[in-house]
């Protein structure tokens, strides 16, 4: 399958609006779904934001295609050949909404979730059609991230992975296919170097500004040009051995949440969505953080499009 010719994205927050915009580049017409209205008001300012970082990219634009704001999740999904499931992450509500779903779309439809890391098959569990559905996993923000995660659940169909990796493939990202594990693979390890950082944070054994800078630098710059995996080779498996004897026994291994971000979720403070987080903002310093992370991701994907895969 190729970029479909109408697909709905439902769940207009931090991910939807993107992966619609990207669709809509790539020829789609595309619904955008969310239960409140304000969210797709944001969501227009949001997918023309998204656009203009496409132009940026100089990604040709497929004619024929849309992004539309819908209330209304039986019209969002009229047509549809491709649903993409972008609610919050509980499993619970994604199970209602997907139940919702499968009650207005045929059984051929491919309904994808993406979810950060809930097992595809503890979401099937009371799905009618659970052969059709499968993980996408966009990365954020995910018109600017070139791969996606693609995961099947216990009864997803391999025709339906093959399809969903030409669509991947059709925007010219790298489709990555895993085999279902909590977090799959992006956040399993991110989220070993989020507790890591927190943990460290906590310790007093450095600031937040230090944490960033060290880890942008010595691993974020280092690891978009070689893998973990070949990284291990440039440095020396006897050297990773010998620093592993020692550090591996001392490193973070807390199964709870950091205090740090509960304490901050507590007071509704969010992070970029609520103007404060870990970092606090002023008066329009989200929108200029958000636009120099945008021009930074923009760079360096030309820059790292330029040189050979590692
Ligand atoms: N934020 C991130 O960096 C990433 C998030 N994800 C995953 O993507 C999914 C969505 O995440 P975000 O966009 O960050 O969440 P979000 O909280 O920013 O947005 C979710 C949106 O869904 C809407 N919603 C709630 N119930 C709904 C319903 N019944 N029908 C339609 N819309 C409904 C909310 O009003 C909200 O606008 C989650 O599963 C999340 O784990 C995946 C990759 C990255
Ligand atoms: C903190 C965090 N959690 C989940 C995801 C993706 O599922 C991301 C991301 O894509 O950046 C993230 O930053």
């Amino acid at each position: 399958m190729n970029v479909p010719k109408t697909s709905a994205v439902i769940g207009s927050g931090t991910m939807g609006p993107g992966i619609a915009a990207l669709l809509a580049r790539y020829g789609s017409t595309v619904r955008l779904n969310d239960i409140s209205e304000e969210a797709l008001q944001r969501a227009e300012t949001a997918c023309t934001t998204a656009s203009s970082v496409l132009n940026q990219l100089e990604i040709p634009t497929v004619p024929g295609g849309s992004v539309s704001y819908e209330l209304d999740l039986a019209t969002a999904l009229t047509g549809a050949d491709l649903v993409i499931e972008a609610v919050p992450e509980k499993l619970e509500l994604k199970k209602s909404v997907l139940a919702q779903i499968e009650a207005a779309v045929g059984a051929e439809v491919i309904i994808a979730t993406n979810t950060s890391g809930i097992p595809i098959s503890d979401m099937a569990g009371a799905m009618s059609h659970p052969e059709r559905f499968i993980g996408m996993h966009w990365s954020n923000p995910p018109h600017l991230i070139p791969m996606i995660e693609v995961i099947r659940g216990e009864q997803t169909t391999a025709e339906v992975e093959d399809a969903l990796v030409g669509i991947v493939k059709a925007f010219g990202y790298e489709a990555v296919i895993e085999k279902e594990v909590p977090g799959f693979i992006e956040n399993r390890v991110l989220y070993a170097i989020m507790r890591e950082c927190l943990s460290l944070v906590e310790q007093g054994v450095a600031t937040q500004e230090d944490l960033d800078t060290c880890v942008k630098w010595g691993i974020g710059y280092k690891l978009a040009v070689i893998g973990p995996m070949r990284l291990l080779d440039m440095a020396g498996l006897d050297i990773y051995e010998s620093v592993s004897s020692y550090l591996n026994p001392d490193l973070s291994n807390e199964s709870g949440i950091s205090p740090l971000v509960t304490d901050l979720t507590k007071q509704n403070k969010l992070g970029m969505k609520t103007e404060d987080g870990i970092y606090p903002y002023g008066e329009g310093d989200v929108a200029a953080k958000r636009a120099d992370i945008l021009r930074g991701l923009v760079t360096v994907r030309k820059a790292l499009s330029e040189i050979t895969p590692v």
